[in-house]
């Protein structure tokens, strides 16, 4: 079909101009769609293969299904680019995942045509159920359509979902994107499994399908017995070609039109479908910084320091040579948390257990507990989600579980849903773990030290996303004395005490409170389980007042040392104490830095903050709670 002079896609706004267009427009759409996608992606990066490899399945979406009124849930929302461009947002694409931009994933809050946020994975088929069962009950929703992706439904949330959904029998929709990738190659019984039935039926059409099994069971004498989504209680669609206009459009209006029960349509698609590079290398176009659209050329990083993924992937290679009980285990991230280096040494010894955060914990627990010195490295943001594994699996047990946590911190254009903002709080606060934070990348390999010598309990780092602060690197990486900070730069009239990677800031702000002719002591706690009570009782004794410094939520570190200093420190009265940490509220995506100052944490808050606390002028603090 020849293209018309106006471009089909500068004709929809949103889904309801979809309804006029005959299926070869819908196709037209598709191919400009696409185009638009990776011009506004090469512009503002993003989440581009995934974007890519739901173009058609988008569009037919959108064609056959009507949103708002019935649900699309995107499962992580990563691949909802398209989805935003044909939902009123195309006008502010360009400004995705940018300071007051739209979201990188569906929010609640942006549009009505985002019935449920997402970001972590594996939560469409809950939420869809979720509006199923509300549906039901009476509310004024239609369909439920879940979009799950290979990867994602490897995780525990989908099968309870699953679980749950065929067993109630209520009409609800799972399509399954099966594009053969998670972030990296996918791995799993589950993922073989889909690949077989890929296999095994893709391509056929339905009544050859059926031909098929029959003919298998009369060969094999085992009654068919179906799929395993048939068997938990879905009827099964698939698989079909998720790029074919033609398949979705009939598959699709042939389940809104009958669907009585839970249906599970398995769509097969590529990912970074029709954009060279990002087919070639799907991995390294899965999150993409701005790039050049003809050459695929990624923009680089400005810094020359290594990033503090780098350097924990190094510092832990190292440590494995030295000592073979070392074992290192990821949820579906190895490049992410720089494990992919101990994948490429110590392969026998490096475990990708898909995207489960909950058994990550709980199998490190289970190699601990064997006597190994396993190393459990996961977003802080993720590792959220094991929650209960680590109380009750690891902290309880008291079994020496190492957790790398990267990510710690805010993290930039990924948002609130990938902060790292809680870890300090929900780690510190348990009985028998050792909790640190890496000023920087040097601390940071001697922290990787420190936890492969410690057996004595559970022990965790946290260190920032991005690059390192340039430090020189030791040689020899030192392991830390159990609860001891460290003491920066000297002076008498203001403590700043840092916990973690804004060490740098509070240097910054002791540089310029000199200008001002205050002095200041920077100290780096190091430590926030067990505090070096020793220091802090120092600081205070020679200091009128003293701040607490550190990147992460309320309830953290400056929360415990102010209970310890209500409770047992004996310093209740008069003391001049404050806490700095992220306000309570969630901070929208902006880079790291403006993040900072819109939580009311950078160096220039710090300053201000001690110059207030020591009753000179009246201080700056962040504005006031948005509703
Ligand atoms: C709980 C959780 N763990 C890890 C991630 C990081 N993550 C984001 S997308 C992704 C891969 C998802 O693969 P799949 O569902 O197949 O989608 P695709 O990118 O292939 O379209 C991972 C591991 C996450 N978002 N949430
Ligand atoms: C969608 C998702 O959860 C990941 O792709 C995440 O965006 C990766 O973040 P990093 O770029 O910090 O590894
Ligand atoms: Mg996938």
């Amino acid at each position: 079909m020849s293209r018309p002079d106006t471009p089909t896609l500068d004709k929809v706004d949103g889904p309801s101009d979809m309804t006029a267009l005959d299926d070869a427009t819908l196709g037209l759409l598709a191919t400009e769609l696409r185009e638009e996608l990776i011009s506004a992606v090469s512009e503002t990066g993003g989440h581009l293969g995934s974007s890519l490899g739901v173009v058609e399945l988008t569009v037919a979406l959108h064609a056959v299904f009507r949103a708002p009124y019935d649900k699309i849930i995107w499962d992580v929302g990563h691949q909802c680019y398209p989805h935003k461009i044909l939902t009123e947002r195309r006008d502010q694409i360009r400004t995705l995942r940018q300071k007051d931009g739209l979201s990188g994933f569906t929010k609640r809050s942006e549009s009505e045509f985002d019935p449920f946020g997402a970001a972590h994975s594996s939560t469409s088929i809950s939420a869809a159920l979720g509006f199923a069962a509300a549906r039901d009950l009476g509310a004024d929703t239609g369909h439920a359509v879940a979009v799950i992706g290979d990867g994602s439904i490897s995780a525990g949330m989908a099968y309870e979902a699953l679980n749950n959904a065929g067993h109630d029998k209520r009409r609800l929709i799972v399509v399954l994107n099966d594009n053969e990738m998670s972030i990296a190659p996918p791995v799993g019984a589950m993922s073989r499994y889909l690949t077989g039935l890929q296999s095994e039926l893709g391509g056929l059409s339905a009544s050859i399908k059926d031909h098929a099994r029959r003919a298998r069971a009369l060969v094999t004498g085992q009654p068919d017995r179906g799929t395993l989504f048939e068997q938990m209680g879905f009827t099964y669609v698939g698989p079909i070609d998720g790029h074919d206009m033609g398949q979705l459009l009939q598959t699709l209006r042939a389940v809104q039109s009958r669907a009585d029960g839970p249906v599970l349509i398995h769509c097969c698609t590529v990912k970074g479908k029709g954009y060279r590079p990002a087919e070639h290398s799907p991995d390294k176009y899965h999150g993409v910084s701005k790039f050049d659209v003809l050459s695929g050329a990624q923009q680089k990083a400005k810094s020359n320091a290594p990033s503090y993924t780098s350097v924990f992937g190094h510092a832990l290679v190292d440590e494995a040579e030295r000592d073979p009980k070392i074992v290192a285990i990821t949820a579906a991230m190895p490049s992410g948390t720089g494990l992919d280096f101990m994948v490429e040494r110590f392969p026998e010894r490096t475990f990708d257990v898909g995207i489960a955060e909950q058994h990550a914990v709980t199998f490190s627990a289970g190699l601990a507990a064997a006597g190994m010195r396993p190393f459990c490295a996961i977003y802080s943001t993720f590792l959220q989600r094991a929650y209960d594994q680590i109380v009750h699996d690891v902290a309880l047990q008291n079994l020496p579980v190492r957790f790398a946590i990267d990510r710690a911190g805010l993290v930039g254009a990924d948002g609130p849903t990938h902060a790292g903002a809680f870890d300090i709080g929900y780690l510190t606060h348990l009985p028998n773990f050792t909790v640190m934070a890496a000023a920087d990348e040097a601390e940071l390999i001697h922290m990787v030290a420190t936890a492969a010598e410690h057996d004595g309990g559970p022990i965790a780092f946290r260190y920032p996303r991005g690059t390192g602060v340039g430090v020189d690197l030791p040689a020899i990486p030192q392991p830390l004395p159990i609860g001891r900070g460290r003491i920066m730069t000297e002076g008498n009239d203001v403590a700043i005490l840092s916990y973690g990677a804004h060490l740098s800031e509070c240097l910054m702000a002791a540089e310029r409170l000199e200008a001002q002719g205050i002095s200041a002591t920077v100290a780096d706690a190091r430590f926030s389980k067990p505090l070096d009570t020793n220091m802090i009782k120092q600081l205070l004794r020679h200091h009128k007042a003293m701040i607490t410094v550190e990147q992460g939520a309320r309830g953290g570190f400056g929360a415990h040392v102010l209970e310890w200093l209500a409770n047992e420190g004996g310093f209740d009265r008069g003391m001049k104490v404050r806490t700095m940490t992220l306000p309570d509220r969630f901070i929208n995506q902006a880079s790291p830095m403006e993040m900072y100052e819109d939580a009311g944490l950078d160096a220039a808050y710090i300053t201000v903050n001690c110059v207030e606390l020591l009753g000179l002028v009246g201080g700056r603090f962040p504005a006031p709670l948005q509703a």
